[in-house]
């Protein structure tokens, strides 16, 4: 690896003075992901391991050989997660959902549960006709908006930002998947805008981890405005579940989330149930881990497919005698699969997992550096696939890499034995809904070119690709393309 000077056996990871980084920190907007390039500058001087003690150790690793070491050779050593700060104890019931929740045996529970009930390839190909329904809504949706929303007679060939109807797509599957409910567009409207409001503090300044009884009187009105969320979602969320408890399941709905999460009992707890704010936070979270990553995967890829309309071309291809494209289907199509690894290769959702905590009561190190309990350890993947060591012409978008014989054939994204691009984590905290996560992209993906050609907008030759750091990393400019029916 590129480090520099010998690990001082048994210290802190260099760093900035805390006062300086701060000093830097609040120069920015103040939002955390306004970080990333103070990170890889700091990356630059100290190191591939690097920490500031803020309001409490903030570790950094940006080094695919040491994410390996921590992440699968370190065991248990960093999956746990660091303290909650508020307002996320607010809105995981006090980290009682599988993201937020210490290593143990109720994280255990909850997560095994995720993984082997609501996103078994079992239970989720039981899916297949709601995601082919919610498939004509958006390919109706965008052809509508293609053609200016005013129906038959209007002019066709206006460029759709397709953020939005992406989103409402991937949403209102997940809330389907995760409470077993149909809801109409209002509440549906309703229950995104609170899913976002539940996200955004965690990508602004964390004020309430300094000194939290004070600041919440200080910041009395935006600590209100949380707790009235958490109300409302609470009143939205509690009726549907209680109704799924209640009433003898209906015969063509599959079982959902909230059903599995009902009949779970806590072992070490005496075998209680969960209770209700538990269900809520775990059913909240499904609704936000899957949207968002999704959704941005989905757009970068809609939007490299209107840059290179060869490779546009060959997924055609594959998918054009294809019309229902079922999951078996999917099975069949290497192409598409290539197209969706090579997304999450230059475009990982997330350039930073969720942080990790050290496990245990006792500190922990990293490659000879000591990282104390309580520490926060930041893994910035975002570059893993950009290493010019791995991939030849990194920046260049293509999908053959992924075919036999390239060199991304062999790729292992759990990272069990080498880490080349880690889009998902790795370890025993990786992302428990990948395969539902990959399912619904590739379908989508392919769906959206069997249906209808995506050129750029009239006025531009190719589409902005600037990244913009926020919950996930974006696109700077929302893709806006010119969408035309195939037949
Ligand atoms: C393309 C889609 C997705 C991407 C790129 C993605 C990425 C990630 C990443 C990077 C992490 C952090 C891992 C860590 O902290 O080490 C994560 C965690 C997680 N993801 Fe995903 N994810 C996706 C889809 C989904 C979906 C569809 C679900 C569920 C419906 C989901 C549920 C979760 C949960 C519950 C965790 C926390 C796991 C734990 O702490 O044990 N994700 N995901």
């Amino acid at each position: 690896s590129k480090n520099t000077a010998p690990a001082t056996k048994g210290q802190l990871p260099p760093g900035p003075p805390a006062l300086v980084f701060l000093a830097k920190f609040l120069a920015l907007r103040r939002s955390i992901f306004d970080l990333g390039p103070l990170l890889l500058d700091l990356h630059a001087r100290h190191g591939p391991v690097i920490s500031i003690r803020l309001f409490r150790t903030l570790v950094f690793v940006a080094d695919r050989r040491v994410a390996h070491r921590v992440l699968v050779q370190g065991g248990a050593t960093f999956a746990d997660r660091p303290p909650l700060v508020e307002p996320g104890i607010l809105f995981t019931s006090g980290a009682r959902d599988v993201s937020s929740s210490p290593y143990g045996p109720y994280w255990r529970l909850v997560r095994r549960n995720l993984a082997s009930e609501a996103l078994h390839p079992a239970r989720v190909s039981l899916y297949e006709p709601a995601r082919q329904a919610a498939r004509d809504a958006l390919v109706a949706d965008l052809l509508l908006r293609a053609r200016g929303g005013g129906g038959e007679g209007s002019s066709a060939g206006a460029a759709v930002t397709v953020r939005p109807v992406f989103r409402r797509a991937l949403f209102e599957m997940l809330v389907y998947m995760s409470l077993g409910a149909r809801l109409s567009a209002e509440v549906l409207d309703e229950v995104q805008a609170i899913q976002m409001d539940i996200l955004r503090p965690i990508t602004s300044f964390p004020i309430f981890s300094f000194f939290p009884a004070v600041t919440k009187r200080l910041f009395r009105k935006r600590w209100e405005a949380y707790v009235a969320v958490r109300r409302r979602q609470e009143e939205i969320f509690l009726p549907l579940i209680h109704a799924r408890r209640a009433a003898a399941r209906r015969g063509d709905d599959p079982p959902c989330y909230a059903d599995s999460v009902l009949a779970l009992r806590v072992a070490e707890e005496g075998g209680r149930a969960l209770t209700d704010a538990e269900v809520v936070s775990l059913c909240s979270e499904f609704l936000s881990a899957g949207t968002d990553s999704s959704l941005t995967l989905l757009e970068w890829i809609m939007a490299e497919l209107v840059n290179h309309p060869d490779v546009q071309a060959k997924v055609y291809e594959e998918v054009k005698s294809k019309p229902e494209l079922s999951d078996r289907d999917l099975q069949e199509a290497p192409y598409l699969k290539a197209v969706v690894m090579e997304a999450l290769r230059l475009h990982p959702p997330t350039h930073f997992l969720l942080p990790h905590g050290v496990h245990g009561d006792d500190a922990a190190d990293i490659d000879g550096y000591r990282v104390p309990k309580g520490a926060e350890v930041n893994v910035l993947l975002g570059g893993f696939g950009r290493d010019g060591e791995v991939w030849t012409s990194p920046m260049e978008f293509r999908p053959e890499r992924f075919l036999d014989g390239g060199e991304g054939c062999d790729v292992d994204l759990t990272g069990s034995r080498e880490i080349k691009m880690m889009p998902f984590g790795a370890g025993r905290r990786m992302c428990p809904g990948y395969t539902l996560g990959l399912l619904q992209v590739e379908f989508f993906v392919g769906s959206l070119v069997r249906e209808l050609e995506w050129l750029p907008p009239a006025e531009v030759e190719a589409v902005d690709m600037t990244e913009q750091l926020d919950f996930t990393t974006v696109m700077k400019h929302p893709l806006r393309a010119r969408i035309i029916p195939r037949n």
